[in-house]
């Protein structure tokens, strides 16, 4: 008998008991909820229904509520059945409404901004969305394991596996280096049994989850030459609410660029992950463009390999994500239109030349962050992946 490997312990210890166990054991007191929202009509009051519904709300606290990712992780939160947004924090807007900062959430949330205090959220919430840029999100990551928190983290802090990798590319120090390699990537089309249960939960990139899902079957099936091309378009809103020139209306209305060419951070991601599913380590030349779309994500990829026709990867496709609700494979061109605030893929691919294009559309908000955290957070508390989405 061999006993657990070194990351599976190290799961293991960032492991809790699940939401009913813990309910049950009288840990959690929805009582002691700051009146929060309820969403059930009133003629449903008293019904068993409605008594299993409030034994089961997971208390979801939003770290940096004030950016894009945190706004949409509330919006589809607030029409969860079994979850609701109880703790919203900030830095520079403490004491004002939410609502104030994003006022399309009118009518659906009024909580007011306070400073992330690790030991009160522990107290108002089961897990914490941490949507903050990268760096300052591990530091906050580790106070809320600290006190028990549950974390998604939306930043790019934990997908890595090397230390090094990530302080080459990241061009900084990380503040907890020795969890690299332990925690699972939330992408549950792919590690689904990775993410059942566990403690903190490194969310994909937005242009990684565009590539790799895509990739995934066709590099574990070695059907294609690991050298690949990756073409892909994002909305403005993927550089995130923080201002910076090149988001300005005036500098991308109406134009669309190229940029960090063969130097974009989401390159190792895409490699790293890959290697990690498949076991092959693929050489990817990726270029990233800023389109003038408030969402979206239409990654083209290049590949070729013996034999290789888009029936085949269609039918690769198929076997590897024949139970994943969220990935659509569709026979005219995916459109970032079609997918825009959904947490679908619609994945396609093309014969061309001798060559097979691959494209893949996704939402960078929903599937590429805040969607896909909100799966992820079904799948740790043993939900439906796709409840509220
Ligand atoms: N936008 C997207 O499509 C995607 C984003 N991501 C990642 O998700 C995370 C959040 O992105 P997004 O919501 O777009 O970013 P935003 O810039 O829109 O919001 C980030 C929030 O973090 C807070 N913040 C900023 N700097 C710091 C700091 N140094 N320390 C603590 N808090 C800070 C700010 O809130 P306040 O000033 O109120 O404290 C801000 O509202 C990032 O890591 C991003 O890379 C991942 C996938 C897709
Ligand atoms: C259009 C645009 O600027 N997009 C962002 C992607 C944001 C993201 O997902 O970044 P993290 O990996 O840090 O989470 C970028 O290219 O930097």
């Amino acid at each position: 008998m061999h006993g657990p490997s070194p990351a599976e312990a190290a799961t293991a210890a960032f492991r809790c008991p699940p939401l009913t166990d813990l309910v049950h054991s009288g840990k959690i007191d929805h009582e002691e909820t700051p009146a929060p929202i309820r969403r059930h009509s009133s003629f449903l009051i008293g019904s068993p229904f409605i008594a299993n519904h409030l034994l089961t709300m997971i208390r979801v606290g939003i770290i940096g509520a004030t950016g894009y990712t945190a706004f949409e992780a509330i919006r589809l939160i607030q029409g969860h059945p079994q979850a609701e947004v109880t703790a919203v924090t900030s830095r520079g807007d403490e004491g004002k409404s939410i609502v104030e900062v994003h006022p399309a959430l009118r009518g659906s949330i009024d909580l007011p901004l306070s400073l992330a205090d690790p030991a009160v959220l522990a107290q108002q919430c089961d897990v914490a969305f941490c949507c903050l840029p990268h760096a300052a999100s591990a530091e906050s990551v580790r106070s809320l394991r600290e006190v028990g928190l549950r974390v998604i983290d939306l930043s790019a802090d934990f997908r890595l596996r090397e230390v090094s990798v990530y302080e080459e590319w990241y061009a900084t120090k990380h503040p907890w280096p020795e969890l690299l390699g332990q925690v699972a990537y939330g992408l549950p089309e792919l590690f689904e049994d990775q993410i059942k249960g566990a403690d903190l939960v490194a969310n994909p990139g937005c242009y990684p989850t565009s590539a790799i899902l895509p990739l995934a079957p066709l590099l574990q099936a070695k059907a294609i030459d690991a050298n690949i091309i990756v073409d892909a378009k994002s909305g403005v809103s993927g550089a995130g609410r923080t201002p910076k020139l090149v988001n300005l209306y005036c500098e991308a209305n109406e134009s669309i660029t190229a940029y960090a060419i063969g130097s974009h951070r989401h390159q190792p991601e895409m490699v790293d992950v890959l290697e990690r599913f498949t076991g092959v380590q693929a050489d990817i030349l990726f270029t990233p463009h800023l389109t003038p779309m408030d969402r979206g994500i239409l990654a083209t990829i290049y590949v070729q390999g013996p034999g290789l026709t888009a029936a085949k990867v269609k039918q690769m496709w198929n076997e590897t994500y024949a139970d994943a609700p969220f990935v659509h494979i569709v026979d005219a061109p995916p459109a970032t239109k079609h997918v825009s605030g959904t947490n679908h893929v619609h994945m396609g691919a093309f014969d061309a030349g001798g060559r097979v294009v691959l494209c893949c559309a996704i939402d960078n908000v929903t599937k590429g962050a805040s969607g896909a955290a909100v799966q992820n957070m079904n799948c740790m508390f043993g939900l439906d992946q796709t409840m509220g989405l």
